[in-house]
């Protein structure tokens, strides 16, 4: 647990809930959780499905590593430590927008166990769902297909503690969802999520 700083602080319960937000946007909340090495596609998968959701009238809102790390997280590296807080940040956020009744789409690699099992317990204690979503692509295709360049880079020892080269990446044990990016089409990976986020209520029936 992260050592809270402030003294004197309390909770401060509203009148509106989750209830009440939800029977205002008519569906349900939950985080879905990307995981994956870079080049995997959690970026594009969720884009896609945040498309999808949209059409249907769900509120759905993208956490992308790239971006959070351009703003709130703009302090942070790569070492364990600061992935650690990337991901706890990004976590408590997610939590925030499934509160407020949206679907969070959070695609980070974070790739220690410890710190997404950390998330799941802050959304599972607050009664608010977690859907972890493995994009499991190995390092061979995602290298190949190197979006970014970054493959190239880490190759050239360009860039230090590059995930999948001189860096970890722990494979989920349990996800709710197990997509496999390097052989599945996009739109096989959207339809998987979709009838699990419809199968769990969160979404309506289509
Ligand atoms: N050393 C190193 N290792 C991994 N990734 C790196 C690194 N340096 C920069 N990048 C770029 O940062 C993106 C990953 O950020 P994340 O916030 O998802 O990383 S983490 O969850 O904190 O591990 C990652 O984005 P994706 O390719 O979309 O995963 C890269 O664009
Ligand atoms: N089945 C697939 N699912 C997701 N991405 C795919 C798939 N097949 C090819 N790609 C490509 O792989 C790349 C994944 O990049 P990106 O979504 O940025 O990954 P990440 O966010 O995990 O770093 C994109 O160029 C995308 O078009």
């Amino acid at each position: 647990m992260t050592e809270q700083k402030a003294t004197n602080v309390h909770w401060h319960e509203g009148d509106i809930g989750r209830a009440e937000r939800g029977k205002l946007l008519g569906h349900g909340a939950a985080t879905i959780w990307f995981t994956g090495l870079s080049g995997s596609g959690k970026s594009t998968v969720a884009v896609a499905l945040e498309g999808v959701l949209h059409e249907q009238g769900v509120l759905a809102y993208r956490l992308d590593g790239d971006n959070v790390r351009l703003g709130i997280n703009r302090n942070l590296g790569f070492n364990a430590e600061d992935r650690a807080e990337n991901i706890r940040r990004v976590g408590e956020v997610a939590k925030l927008f499934v509160d407020c009744g949206a679907v969070a789409l959070s695609s980070f690699i974070s790739p220690y166990a410890a710190d997404r099992d950390k998330v799941r317990a802050l959304h599972e204690e607050a009664g608010l769902p977690f859907i972890e979503v493995f994009v499991d692509c190995s390092l061979e295709a995602a290298e190949a297909r190197d979006p970014k360049g970054l493959y190239k880079k880490a190759r050239a020892g360009e860039i230090k503690n590059f995930t999948g080269i001189d860096d970890p990446y722990e494979a989920p044990a349990n996800p709710e969802l197990h997509l496999h990016s390097d052989q599945q089409s996009l739109e096989e990976e959207v339809e998987a999520i979709l009838a699990l986020l419809r199968e769990r209520g969160i979404i309506p029936a289509a």
